[in-house]
């Protein structure tokens, strides 16, 4: 579908055929991120990798993070940051459960903590979220949260309507964009220190590390809760066994690749609505970008690099859930009671 935003022509493609064409025959063409003001502020228009455009820059600081970080090796060898990450996440989890009076747990804040220990752990080797939670880190992450809701909020806009920008400077947006980055240069500083130098690779993989990690952890733990028939079986195995197993484009046009449509498409998914993890049982289809009917982590060139830490990790912190927990939904009165 080929719709014009503002100024900008917008593709929308929902059809797994589609992405294979794009991806197979023309993915370099559509290897660009596009550029929004909030990511010039946040990365001083240039030092990152994940919304650089695609070239030689590109291609090394890719490169670097891949051998360095999120190579199978390196995930392998950080298994120790997940172990003493996890068993901090269940204690916590522990005492939050039998404290009286508190019946139950907010998992998000949680797995949001957790996630961004582990990655930043091992991509500048130091943990900030101290014992209570409000670590240094948290603060860096509320920064960056608050300039991704700006991204949504305002540069949809921008990057669509680029006549109006002028706006953006009447309501103080972007004099608010400069605090932000300010106030994120101060706390980076104190993070990074010596690692000053990987600052946007840093940043790069807590933004791209952290919400995808603990949302899709947030929405497995949701969907294993509502079914407790799968659920039990998980348990059961884990509690035994000890582990898990578990057409024409106009030039310059901006392309979204619809995942939620295409994973969702009835000739290609059995009700695909309902939580069914025996669908992949027998099946070749995986995450890893192959299949275009199901890909997560993207596909191609961009595709996402930190796909091994992030399932290790989900996996992990599954297991220990669900072999030291038993999970059920909150009472109507609970939901959106805060962990103290
Ligand atoms: C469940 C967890 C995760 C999901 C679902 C996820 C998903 C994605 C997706 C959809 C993309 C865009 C791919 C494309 O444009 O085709 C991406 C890119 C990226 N991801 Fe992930 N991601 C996850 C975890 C992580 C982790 C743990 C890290 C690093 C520690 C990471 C680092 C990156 C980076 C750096 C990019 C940009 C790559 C580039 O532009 O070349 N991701 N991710």
């Amino acid at each position: 579908m080929l719709l014009r935003l503002g100024q900008v022509a917008t593709l929308v493609v929902s059809s797994a055929d589609m992405v294979r064409e794009i991806i197979k025959n023309h993915d370099i063409a559509f290897s660009n991120r596009p550029k929004a003001t909030v990511i010039g502020f946040l990365f001083n228009w240039s030092n990152d990798m994940a919304f650089t455009s695609y070239g030689m820059y590109w291609r090394q600081t890719r490169k670097i993070c891949v051998v360095e970080l999120l190579s199978l090796k390196r995930v392998q060898e950080f298994h120790y940051v997940r172990e003493e990450e996890v068993a901090t996440f269940v204690n916590r989890i522990h005492k939050a459960s039998i404290k009286t009076g508190l019946d139950c747990v907010n998992l998000s804040e949680l797995m949001i903590a957790t996630f961004n220990n582990a990655v930043s752990r091992c991509a500048v080797f130091k943990c900030y979220v101290e014992e209570d939670g409000v670590g240094k880190l948290v603060l860096y992450w509320e920064v960056l949260v608050e300039m991704g809701r700006r991204i949504v909020a305002w540069e949809g806009r921008g990057l669509s309507f680029s006549c109006l920008e002028w706006i953006d400077v009447l309501r103080g947006f972007l004099w608010r964009l400069k605090v932000s980055s300010g106030k994120l240069n101060v706390v980076s500083d104190q993070v990074v220190g010596e690692h000053k130098a990987v600052l946007g690779l840093g940043a790069d993989m807590l933004l791209a590390g952290t919400d995808t990690s603990s949302i899709g952890l947030g929405w497995l733990m949701a969907e294993l809760i509502r079914h407790p028939k799968v659920t039990k079986k998980a348990q059961e195995q884990l509690r035994a066994l000890n582990f898990l197993e578990a057409n024409h484009i106009p030039a310059n046009a901006k392309v979204f690749i619809n995942a939620w449509v295409i994973q969702r498409d009835t000739s290609l998914w059995d009700m695909p609505e309902e939580f069914m993890i025996e669908r992949f049982e027998n099946s070749s289809v995986d995450f890893k970008g192959q299949y275009f009917q199901f890909i997560p982590f993207g596909s191609g060139r961009r595709v996402c690099l930190g796909m091994t830490f992030g399932v290790a990790s989900i996996e992990y912190m599954t297991a220990n859930l669900l072999y030291w927990f038993d999970f059920k939904l909150p009472e109507d009165g609970c939901l959106g009671k805060e962990l103290e």
